[in-house]
């Protein structure tokens, strides 16, 4: 019987055969690339691959070979496609970028639009970004400030879109893949939750809570502590402040901030109601042109991909191979395709660098309707 040393230096020999082998078929899809270079032929072709697929499958025995030689070809295929998307983007083959780069936005002159009224979160969020002076209206929801930023009367809405303890705000990832609207900027901002209430208001006199869901969510520990109480969720923290004002009724409190109950005449009956500390809010910076800064560092994007085997893990190996730091990935269905989904990625990178117009143009031609949201 062969000793291990033995088998390794076997292993050895055929590993050297297909190394040599590796880089010659390299080399030739190196040809293959150059020549959709001059033809503008498309670097994917499902139907080649596929029929690669059965024909590699069909020339070994057993079932663990056949699967076995069928992955190590679709990685040996994903890393041709990879050179040539490397040669078009290297030779200029993707023409325009499809976003304008710019220096800075005009905040001074802009006319932003944030959802809820005075004292919203994402009033506080707007501020924060465009300075607290900033030309501003509110509608009532976040589909209204998404229509208003669609049909240019505001140049740009401040809207939520992931929470630290909630986590996505999944409204906001069908609005942006509903509408021709781009991300421009992003900013932090901490939320303190209180409970308000008409000054003079008792604990024990409350009956009903008004606040939006994902709020009411953020404070369910204290809330449970008062199991009678009615949690009622409306469009908006503030819109829900306003309305224990307006109905002047000493059973009905709001999940709100400080400042908005102070905007609104009401007193604070319990500060600090978050669960969790240091709870805060990332907003987005939406415009309905598609431009991003010089110095944006982050991407987002959307895609569908076929439903089977491996598609998303092609798919993500784009980042991989172009050496770009995936940050977040989340999903969500596809209206009318039941358990079908729709992956929205962020990862680092500016469009005009290299790597990034490498990895969309492979996005591009082999994932499903790839929507870029904005580099920011
Ligand atoms: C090399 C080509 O480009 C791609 C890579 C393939 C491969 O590595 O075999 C097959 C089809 C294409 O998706 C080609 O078109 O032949």
């Amino acid at each position: 019987m062969a000793t291990l040393e033995e088998l390794r230096m076997q292993l050895d020999e055929i590993d050297d055969q297909l190394v040599n082998l590796y880089e010659s078929r390299m080399q030739v899809c190196r040809e293959v690339g150059e020549l959709k270079v001059n033809t503008g032929r498309k670097v994917f072709d499902r139907q080649r691959e596929r029929e690669k697929l059965e024909a590699v499958s069909a020339k070994v025995s057993g079932d663990f070979n056949k699967k076995g030689i069928q992955e190590l070809y679709e990685q040996l295929m994903s890393m041709s496609r990879k050179l040539q998307y490397q040669q078009l983007v290297g030779a200029g083959a993707l023409g325009r970028l499809p976003f304008i780069e710019v220096d800075s936005l005009d905040k001074s002159n802009a006319r932003v639009v944030f959802p809820g009224v005075e004292g919203a979160y994402s009033q506080a969020a707007m501020q924060h970004y465009f300075g607290e002076n900033c030309n501003s209206f509110h509608v009532r929801t976040f589909r209204d400030a998404m229509e208003a930023i669609e049909e240019g009367s505001a140049d740009y809405a401040v809207l939520p879109i992931e929470n630290s303890s909630a986590g996505a705000v999944d409204e906001m990832y069908d609005h942006l893949v509903e509408f021709e609207n781009y991300i421009v900027g992003e900013t932090v901002i901490p939320i303190t939750h209180t409970l308000a209430g008409l000054p003079g208001t008792k604990l024990d006199d409350i009956q009903r809570v008004y606040s939006k869901g994902v709020a009411l969510l953020q404070a369910s520990r204290f809330l449970n502590e008062h199991g009678n109480w009615q949690q009622i969720s409306v469009a908006n923290t503030s819109i829900a402040a306003k309305k224990v004002l307006d109905d002047q009724d000493y059973t009905q409190a709001a999940v709100c901030s400080a400042y908005a109950a102070k905007v609104h005449g009401l007193s604070v009956l319990e500060e600090n109601i978050n669960d969790v500390p240091n709870n805060s809010t990332r907003f987005i910076v939406v415009t309905n042109q598609k431009i991003f800064l010089h110095d944006a560092s982050k991407i987002s994007i959307c895609f569908e991909v076929p439903h089977e085997s491996g598609s998303l893990y092609h798919i993500l190996s784009h980042f991989i191979y172009n050496d770009l730091n995936m940050t977040k990935i989340e999903s969500r269905p596809i209206e009318g395709r039941n358990w079908e989904y729709r992956f929205f990625v962020d990862f680092e990178g500016n469009m005009a660098d290299a790597a990034v117009k490498n990895a969309i143009r492979g996005l591009r031609e082999e994932a499903r309707n790839l929507k870029i949201l904005g580099n920011y």
